[in-house]
């Protein structure tokens, strides 16, 4: 680590030390314009990040630790195509697919906007054609139900978006995804469809991954005894970076949709990944979607770094991993169509960031990426809020909420959004034990009862919080949501010098698992050489199979 980056990091638990006595709400009463200080709008978007306990010093100390970083510099490296997944010797370009203006966009010297509008015109054309009939099932009947089958990257992201974005499914075939190896979800998914009215997409950048070629061949097998060998044409599309193994499958080439190696997985919805999504919303709806991104990426270029949305997210992360020694952090929308979007931050954030060496080999020297979890709001209060409130670890938490209600039903959405501000309130001001003493008091309760009870009832405070408040859940807004945490993630990685655009810890468990598959499979397979528990779990399976 680098005189600087050391000095910057002390210089931060210093002013960490200093403000130790401060309450969050002491910086509200010193500055009554904290809010508009402390916050910043883009069109109809506010990111309120006043109720973390942070001054303009805090800022400027993470600002300075971002530069000597080199954080713009490595921000013009990634849109600038250069191959900043070093340990795949790749771009990480997803920002080139949602890119709706007329400029090149150049990676290794090539322009790839010319592939990607074809491929991106193709999958429009596909969806546009099976929503309004053109392409049919083998019988000749329209497809009612389209079935993505994929994992990670390859799932989450359209899974979320087209439950976000369920009031754009107008007119549309109903969209289903399938993930797990368990054949449960398979089944549970195909239970009620008519299959003579079923497209599949098999969905996977590699396809090689073990649970979606699974998937697709128990499919491809239900649908060949329903409707026939020769339907599987008419009822399977794939997209994929590898087209050589697709055709091995037996799925046409005019329905197979391709994108490059320069897109992560998790970062792939933009891309042809997207397809099932394009089928539910329309390439209408899509493309506000990606226009949502480009707005971002335009803001995350060129907006300076302390009014800069994706950077304050990034380095406000860091101020709580790494000064405050947090290790999670919740994601809560208060928005029931967002029901997702915690898990897909999981897979964004945490196969990004969950690092142990730096780009170049060595161990940290920091603690990287958080534990991201959440759940929609209110639910979530009603279930892991009371750690959150009164446990002894503090976690960092993000609020999404609407302006707007999505439902005709003012009334709920009232009753939502004051839930989302009264917890980020509470979160931050929490009671005193002495107010605590004063409400049982009001309750007529004796001194005895009062002294046992009010410890109880004590709320530390100062707990920190950052509101996403969008006008309405729309395609546009998605892809700006979408696009913030991407880059909050890359500003991250930058800090703590490490690469988040390739995933080698997933590896093991996947190499292990096909090792185990065929001993678990044939009953006679020797379990010798296996470590004790694992064989003995097996010999407990077979004994009881
Ligand atoms: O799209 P594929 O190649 O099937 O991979 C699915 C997912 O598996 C991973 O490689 C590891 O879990 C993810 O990065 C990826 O999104």
């Amino acid at each position: 680590m680098s005189h600087a980056i050391a000095a910057a990091f002390l210089a931060l638990e210093s002013h960490a030390a200093d403000l130790e006595n401060t309450k969050t709400l002491d910086l509200f009463a010193a500055d009554p314009a904290r809010f508009e200080n402390f916050s910043v709008t883009l069109d109809d978007f506010v990111f309120d990040f006043s109720k973390h306990k942070a001054t303009r010093q805090t800022l400027d100390l993470l600002v300075a630790l971002a530069r000597a970083r080199k954080l713009e510099d490595r921000r013009a490296a990634l849109f600038g195509g250069d191959s900043v997944n070093n340990t795949e010797r790749r771009a990480a370009m997803h920002m080139a697919l949602r890119d709706l203006s007329p400029q090149p966009l150049l990676i290794d010297g090539v322009d790839v906007r010319p592939q990607i509008e074809a491929e991106r015109e193709k999958v429009f054309a596909f969806a546009r054609a099976i929503r309004n009939g053109d392409i049919r099932g083998a019988t000749g009947e329209t497809f009612t139900d389209v079935v993505n089958i994929g994992i990670g990257g390859s799932d989450l992201g359209p899974a979320m978006a087209a439950r976000a974005l369920s009031p754009y499914a107008d007119g549309g075939p109903r969209t289903h995804f399938v993930s797990n190896v368990d054949g449960a979800d398979l089944a549970d998914t195909l239970a009620g469809l008519d299959l003579s009215r079923t497209l599949f997409i098999v969905s996977s950048k590699t396809f090689t991954t073990q649970e979606t070629m699974a998937n697709a061949a128990s499919a491809r097998a239900r649908l060949v005894a329903a409707l026939g060998e020769a339907a599987v044409a008419r009822h399977f599309a794939a997209v994929s970076t590898r087209l050589d193994k697709v055709a091995a499958f037996g799925i046409a080439p005019d329905r197979v949709f391709g994108f490059w190696d320069w897109v992560g997985g998790r970062y792939s919805m933009w891309s042809s990944i997207g397809l099932a999504l394009v089928i539910a919303i329309g390439p209408e709806h899509f493309t506000e979607f990606l226009r949502g991104g480009f707005d971002i990426d335009a803001h995350f270029r060129t907006a300076p770094l302390d009014r800069n949305i994706p950077v304050l997210m990034g380095l406000l992360g860091v101020w709580h991993r790494n000064v405050m020694k947090r290790g999670a952090h919740a994601v809560i929308p208060y928005d029931q169509r967002l029901a997702r979007f915690p898990a897909y931050l999981q897979q964004l954030d945490m196969e990004s960031n969950g690092k142990s060496v730096t780009r170049d080999g060595r161990l940290v020297t920091h603690e990287t990426g958080p534990v991201i979890f959440g759940e929609p709001g209110t639910n979530g209060q009603h279930a892991f809020f009371q750690l959150l409130h009164q446990g002894t670890d503090v976690t960092p938490i993000d609020f999404l909420v609407a302006a707007e209600p999505t439902a005709a039903d003012a009334h709920h959405h009232a009753l939502l959004f004051s839930n989302c501000l009264a917890q980020a309130e509470a979160f931050m001001r929490g009671r005193r034990l002495e107010e605590a003493k004063e409400q049982l008091r009001g309750q007529g309760l004796s001194a005895d009862e009062i002294d046992s009870l009010a410890p109880h009832k004590v709320f530390s405070g100062d707990r920190p919080s950052s509101v996403f408040l969008y006008r309405r859940l729309d395609p546009r807004t998605l892809g700006r949501l979408v696009a913030l945490y991407e880059h909050k993630v890359f500003v991250q990685s930058v800090i703590w010098d490490i690469n988040p655009f390739d995933q080698w810890g997933v590896e093991l468990g996947k190499e292990l698992a096909n090792r185990l598959a065929p001993i678990v499979e044939n009953a006679d397979a020797p379990t010798a050489g296996l470590d004790g528990s694992t064989a003995g779990l097996i010999g407990w399976r077979r004994a009881r199979g």
